[in-house]
């Protein structure tokens, strides 16, 4: 992205350019970043005559959304659906216990504090007009806690529901036999890829600790520059090649088939993808920072990733994240739901 442009909509000096998607960061509506779409479509077949439809992703996870419901759904013919927009909401953890205690995390296991359950709360109720037809999460447990707990505050009441593709068996014994329940639930994919960084050597120990002895600028560097790694961790690099990877072979198919996406992950690996949703340099990226429990909007709209900033709480009158479509979602849910 233009970094100098985006320096001026926000008004801050360019050193001092942080990507926070705060509220700020709406006044970059108009912003569209061209992206090279070089994916295959899945297959998308009607399973009965309500326009239900099973979408078969190549990971051979089984996904289903509700036509009727979305936006972007409106017919089950892929050539239409191509032409509208869907919506990718990318969301990082709320607080985890570690973010507390400031320490590096990475690949460690570590839940949400109170603190991060009521972010994650809140950032629920900021997307709770936005369609969402399908989620990925990292296989961590601070990025589920985080999809499911924001997800208990959508105005449109379907329930997110994990799908177990490790093996034959979780496939089998994790079966829904009702067609209209299906139709009612969120397939929930959780990806290691979409881990956060590993951090190597550094997990566990206090940022602060480690930057006092080995100096501000080398902690600096392996937290935040592009190639250089933490002493035998990844780097931002390293993630990136498996965290954009999956993110244009398996959701990148999704949002094309006309399906709504939540991404709840982390820092790292959602400092990478979205490196690759804005075009942003190996320097640019040095200096993007995401907040815990902050939703960003993306819309998604011929082959081109539009960053609609974050949207505000469902009460307040300029919700101006939002597109024409979102709009009339969001009229529908009201008329819906009161
Ligand atoms: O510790 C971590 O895993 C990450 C995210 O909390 O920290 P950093 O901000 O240093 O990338």
């Amino acid at each position: 992205m233009a970094v100098a442009a985006f320096h001026q909509a926000i008004g801050t000096p360019h050193s001092s350019l942080h990507h926070e998607f705060r509220e700020n960061s709406l006044r970059l509506n108009s912003n569209s970043f061209r992206l090279e779409i070089g994916v295959s479509r899945r297959g998308c077949h009607r399973s009965d005559q309500r326009n239900f439809c099973v979408v078969q992703a190549s990971t051979s996870q089984t996904s289903v959304f509700d036509p009727v419901s979305s936006p972007s759904t409106n017919n089950t013919n892929n050539s239409k659906k191509k032409s509208n927009e869907t919506a990718l909401i990318l969301m990082r953890h709320g607080e985890s216990l570690w973010n507390e205690k400031n320490l590096f995390t990475g690949c460690v296991d570590v839940p949400l504090t109170k603190k991060g359950v009521e972010e994650a709360i809140e950032a629920g109720k900021r997307i709770s007009n936005i369609p969402v037809d399908m989620i990925y999460t990292s296989a961590l447990i601070r990025a589920q806690m985080t999809a499911m707990l924001a997800m208990t505050q959508h105005r449109r009441r379907k329930v997110p529901i994990i799908i177990h593709n490790e093996s034959e068996q979780a496939r089998t014994w994790s079966e829904i036999f009702s067609e209209d329940t299906k139709r009612q639930s969120i397939p929930v994919i959780a990806a290691w890829q979409l881990n956060e960084r590993m951090y190597g050597e550094l997990q566990g120990l206090n940022k602060q600790e480690t930057a006092d002895r080995y100096g501000k600028e080398q902690v600096h560097e392996w937290r935040r520059s592009y190639d250089i790694p933490p002493p035998n961790g990844e780097s931002l690099e390293m993630c990136a090649e498996r965290a954009v990877a999956y993110f244009k072979d398996q959701i990148e198919p999704q949002l094309l088939s006309g399906k709504n996406v939540m991404i709840a992950a982390h820092g790292n690996s959602l400092r990478s993808i979205i490196m690759y949703l804005d075009k942003l340099t190996s320097q640019e990226v040095i200096s993007l920072e995401l907040s815990t429990g902050i939703p960003m909007l993306y819309i998604f709209k011929e082959g081109k990733f539009i960053r609609r900033g974050s949207p505000v709480a469902p009460t307040e009158a300029g919700v101006y994240a939002y597109t024409r479509g979102l709009a009339q979602y969001r009229q529908k849910l009201d008329e819906m739901f009161h």
